[in-house]
């Protein structure tokens, strides 16, 4: 297994000086029917990005802001788009492209609740479904905003069935995930940001930062406005992080078994690196009667849509799944990430571990080790610099 060290020591990035820094969401000067939808919304105080971001993106600069998992970078883009957007007009202003089909429904979700005292038209526009479907919405009520995955936004602008002249904002959420290689959606990428008028202000947002950004950067931004927290401080304070020496891979089962009753208390995600494994993980636990469910990118939309739903509303308390679910889902009751095989890429175990501790709330990792995984164990310590410790005997009493 081998890590891209990169990120860590070349990509620093400074943020911009002279930055101001908002302290509530009423000094933001909002359209007041965004406001409402604000705080309607739960929202009270703004967070450290929120504050210092939200009123650069209204400005029209362009902008790349790094802050870590779970504090608000979502709600960041939005409420500066949401300001942005002229409600007169119904054509398109503002694209958001994410990785994954969930996130890009559960931000096109969190843009309309903002947005819900604006009456604000926006659509989630992903694979896996009729194109049709997309089509008749954006025809019958004109759409001012899509949040979509690249194949399916660049299809749908191919085609010419969505009027993209008018867009003001291109969103790149989980930008290193959107822009790096495994996925290919690079390309795509490129090819939309080629198709869209010149002047179009680009927001990219990231826990983590690449090369790949720094490339978009450099090609499609003009002076854009950094806001960065420092690497150190992505380092999750809030979630405790542990390792089970379980020795062997056929033990971690039976270690999984043991601790069941701890997943439960709240909400747990355990995630695997294949598909094959998270099919073979829920089979065995669901025939030892255990209740799990189970999401990965070889599954029917529909039931992905299902489970996602179940999941969210807590009518199923531990779910098994892929890489796909390691980006910026955000279900604020999963107090415990599991890691039953460390993860591929060094990046991906922040963002993993991160699905936990939303919004500061308490989070616990638990990495299940065998006598192999030593080395890359040791440089996930290293590259974040934090000690993991052994997973407590009272685990069911810190969950
Ligand atoms: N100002 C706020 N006050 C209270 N809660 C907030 C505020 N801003 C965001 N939240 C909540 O915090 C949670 C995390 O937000 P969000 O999903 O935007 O994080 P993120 O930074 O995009 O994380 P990730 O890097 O994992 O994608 C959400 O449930 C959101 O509703």
């Amino acid at each position: 297994m081998s890590f891209n060290r990169e990120t860590d020591q070349k990509l620093k990035f400074k943020t911009s000086k002279k930055l101001k820094v908002s302290p509530t969401f009423e000094s933001m000067s909002l359209k007041p029917d965004l406001l409402r939808g604000i705080y309607s919304y739960g929202f009270e105080t703004p967070s450290s990005i929120q504050s210092r971001a939200i009123t650069r993106i209204i400005s029209g600069s362009d902008i790349i802001a790094q802050a870590q998992s779970g504090t608000g970078k979502t709600a960041t883009f939005a409420i500066g788009m949401l300001q942005i957007i002229d409600l007169k007009k119904k054509d398109l202003q503002a694209l958001i492209l994410s990785p994954t089909r969930e996130l890009a429904v559960q931000i096109n979700q969190v843009v309309s609740n903002l947005g819900d005292y604006m009456n604000v038209k926006s659509l989630a526009m992903t694979g896996g479904k009729m194109m049709k479907d997309d089509l008749k919405k954006v025809s019958k009520s004109g759409c001012q905003v899509v949040s979509g995955t690249p194949g399916r936004v660049l299809d749908m602008i191919k085609r010419q069935l969505l009027a993209i002249r008018n867009i003001q904002m291109l969103v790149l959420d989980e930008a290193d995930e959107l822009l790096g290689e495994s996925l290919g959606f690079k390309q795509q990428i490129y090819d939309i940001f080629a198709k869209l008028p010149k002047s179009c202000q680009v927001v990219v947002v990231s826990a983590t930062m690449s090369k790949d950004i720094i490339e978009v950067t450099k090609k499609f931004m003009s002076d854009p406005v950094k806001i960065l927290v420092k690497q150190d401080e992505i380092s999750l304070e809030g979630i405790k992080q542990y390792y089970v020496d379980v020795g062997k891979e056929e033990w971690k089962f039976d270690t999984l078994c043991d601790i069941y009753d701890s997943l439960t208390i709240t909400q747990c995600v355990i995630f695997c690196n294949t598909k094959k494994k998270v099919d073979w993980l829920s089979a065995k636990l669901t025939q030892s009667n255990f209740a799990v469910v189970s999401m990965h990118g070889d599954m029917k939309q529909e039931e992905r849509d299902k489970v996602m739903n179940d999941f969210r509303t807590g009518h199923s308390r531990v779910l098994i799944s892929t890489d796909v679910w390691a980006r910026g889902i955000d279900v604020q009751q999963v107090s415990l990430v599991i890691n039953y095989d460390l993860p591929e890429n060094m990046e991906n175990y922040i963002h993993r571990i991160g699905r936990s501790g939303r919004f500061g709330r308490k989070g616990i990792a638990i990495n299940f080790l065998t006598s192999s995984d030593g080395s890359t164990f040791r440089d996930i310590q290293k590259f974040y610099r934090i000690k993991i410790k052994p997973m407590p005997a009272n685990l069911s009493e810190l969950t």
